[in-house]
């Protein structure tokens, strides 16, 4: 008698690198999913869990569905035994186990790598001798996508002898990853030496139009604008003069999903149950991760009431490399009621619909949404100019001088939509009744400015408020033109209750001598930033500070001072930088490295912001 099939199950891209660790030896001595302690875990939805526990197997399919491994419960944890490998995907042949690695390449030096390579890296790995280059390429792990790593860790390679391995450790923001990474190098190298690259120095020009391609400039880059709220709060009308816009610009290839034709169409046949709309949800942003992928703008106006499945759309739209806006038309209830365009609101209350939104189907407001948009008593004109506003801020579209709201501007104004103008900082409002009346200027330096220098930044603006008659801005020592805040440090800015418009407007810089010159005051995560300000501006010497030596250095200058007074006495008698100054790079180091930044930089913000901020007149 034949058995019954095993009951199946597709894991998520990480749990897909996992298995491969497991199957391959390289994540030995650990054996199976959710040993204890392990960041290699498997999550199951509950009724193969039960299964699991009653003794039965479970089978893991790839997303095609091909079966890749049996898995059963012990006491460990989830026991793997192999059943096919992962065979197609680019560049599968550099994909080796750990001990085929070690049969060809014993006595070599192990290099971890995990980025594009730069000029600084190279000239350590000349020094190494023959190397091989192990690329990390799970998910969440490489800078670039798996495959723009291996192609330019190839190029690397034959710039210096070396050989390439492709190693699917993934990143589980857990703190025993670092741990984890140890172990699997390890079971690479098999006691030869393993060697990290030092961190930083500009990408080899060698890699530069890979660099150019995974890193496209927001005006290139795949857009998703997702337009989200209640029946009648004007999603279509305002997705459609969006769309009217882009199209009148020209320069990019644009698609509407909208809701009521999605449901004509695409998803022809689905009910409004929880269930079907989230299946309806889940098709869109499939389609407009797809349109993403390919550099286009989708343009989607469903209800779409649910956070979670939000969230799926963001998160595949990501996947794909594009970018996902969201806009929340904030229309309260009581006027899209009171608009009842199609007359659906009467037909809901009188109980002739079930479960509509707003009425006996429950909406999720967001609380992600890059602008919120309420239409009541506004025109659409007005009212778009708020989405067209927050885009331009977000460094994705210029569509400022377009035609619609600016007619002046229509015959003479050419708009490039491949390189928009990057966001210029937004200067406070000028305060009232001030004692001085320029602001001072403070600038936040780290290495890439799109963790702890976008943090300072962004919470001094909140902390400082719009009164403190300080403006902030922040760069990077070797930052990308408009990078987003990343999004772990993203997280944790939000969780502390700054505004999604401040998160989502910020765009990352590299740092340049007229920045530096601009500032009033140079604040720096380490000691290394501050050294290399003061080799590209040795005239900043007196106003360029760690964050911590500044703060140890207001601390013995009189009290009564403040602002540019400040600084000038504390450039007088600053204290020496020390190493316990240093804020540490939680870039990629998870959650928990992250808060600690964060912790460190608002003790220290906390009493700097305190006497740089001008006493209120009156005081
Ligand atoms: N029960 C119920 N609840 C909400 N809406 C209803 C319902 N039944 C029909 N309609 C009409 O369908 C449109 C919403 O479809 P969506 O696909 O956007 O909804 S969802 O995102 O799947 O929740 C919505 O159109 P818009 O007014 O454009 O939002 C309604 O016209
Ligand atoms: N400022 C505004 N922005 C958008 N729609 C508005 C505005 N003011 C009034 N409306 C009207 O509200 C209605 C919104 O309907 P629609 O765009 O179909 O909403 P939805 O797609 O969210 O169901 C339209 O009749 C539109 O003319």
């Amino acid at each position: 008698m034949s058995r019954p099939p095993l009951p199946q199950h597709c894991p998520t891209p990480r749990e897909l690198d996992d298995l491969e660790l497991l199957v391959s030896g390289a994540a030995a001595p650990i054996l199976g999913f959710n040993e204890p302690g392990s960041p290699i875990t498997l999550s199951l939805p509950g009724e193969l869990r039960t299964h699991l526990s009653q003794g039965e197997e479970i089978e893991l399919v790839d997303p095609e569905g091909l079966p890749l491994a049996r898995v059963a419960s012990t006491l460990r944890g989830l026991a793997v035994t192999p059943l096919t490998h992962a065979q197609h995907g680019p560049f599968r042949r550099l994909y080796v186990a750990p001990a085929e690695v070690r049969r060809q390449y014993a006595g070599r030096t192990f290099v971890p790598v995990t980025d594009l390579v730069t000029d600084v890296q190279l000239e350590q790995l000349r020094r190494l001798g023959p190397v091989v280059l192990v690329a990390l390429v799970g998910a969440g792990m490489p800078g670039v996508s798996p495959v723009a790593l291996l192609r330019a860790t190839l190029r690397v390679a034959d710039l210096i002898g070396a050989d390439v391995v492709a190693c699917p450790l993934a990143d589980h923001g857990s703190l025993a990853d670092p741990a984890l990474r140890i172990s699997v190098l390890r079971s690479y190298a098999d006691g030869d030496p393993v060697v990290e690259l030092t961190y930083g120095g500009h990408v080899l020009p060698e890699l530069a139009d890979i660099a150019r391609a995974e890193r496209p400039r927001p005006g290139e880059q795949g857009l998703v604008l997702f337009f989200t709220g209640l029946s009648g709060s004007g999603k279509s009308t305002l997705a459609q003069a969006l769309m009217d816009r882009l199209l009148e610009q020209g320069g990019r290839t644009v698609t509407s999903l909208d809701g009521d034709v999605v449901r004509r169409n695409l998803s022809a046949g689905l009910t409004f149950s929880k269930e079907d709309r989230e299946t309806n949800i889940r098709r869109i942003g499939w389609v407009a991760a797809e349109i993403a992928r390919h550099g286009g703008v989708a343009v989607c106006s469903p209800i779409a009431p649910f956070d979670a499945t939000r969230q799926q759309v963001r998160a595949m739209v990501e996947q794909a490399g594009g970018a996902f806006f969201l806009v929340h038309v904030a229309t309260p209830l009581e006027e899209c009621e009171r608009r009842d365009r199609k007359g659906l609101y009467a037909k809901a209350r009188r109980g002739e619909i079930p479960e509509f939104t707003g009425i006996s189907s429950p909406y999720e407001e967001p609380f992600d949404a890059n602008v919120r948009v309420d239409t009541t008593g506004r025109t659409i004109d007005d009212a778009l100019g708020d989405v067209v506003d927050a885009l331009r801020t977000a460094g994705y579209l210029d569509l400022s001088a377009g035609p619609a709201t600016a007619p002046a501007a229509r015959v003479t104004e050419p708009i490039v939509v491949a390189e928009p103008p990057l966001p210029e900082p937004t200067p406070p409002a000028e305060p009232a009744g001030r004692i001085e009346a320029t602001p001072l200027r403070v600038l936040f330096v780290c290495t890439a400015n799109i963790c702890r220098s976008p943090y300072m930044e962004l919470r001094s603006r909140q902390l400082a408020g719009p009164d403190a008659g300080i403006e902030f801005a922040s760069a990077g020592t070797h930052g990308f033109n408009a990078h987003p805040v990343d999004k772990v440090m993203a997280g944790v800015l939000a969780e502390r209750g700054v505004s999604a418009d401040l998160i989502a407007g910020f765009a990352s810089r590299p740092l340049t001598d007229d920045l530096v010159d601009a500032a009033d005051l140079v604040l720096t995560a380490e000691a290394a930033h501050r050294a290399f300000v003061l080799e590209e501006a040795p005239n900043a010497f007196r106003k360029a500070f760690t964050l911590g030596q500044f703060a140890e250095s207001i601390d013995r200058v009189d009290p009564s001072l403040h602002g540019a007074e400040l600084v000038t006495a504390a450039g007088h008698r600053r204290a020496g930088t020390a190493e316990h100054h240093d804020i540490r790079d939680p870039y990629r180091r998870g959650k928990a490295a992250a808060e600690v930044s964060a912790n460190q930089i608002d003790d220290l913000l906390q009493s700097v912001l305190r006497r740089l901020a001008l006493p209120q007149t009156g005081e």
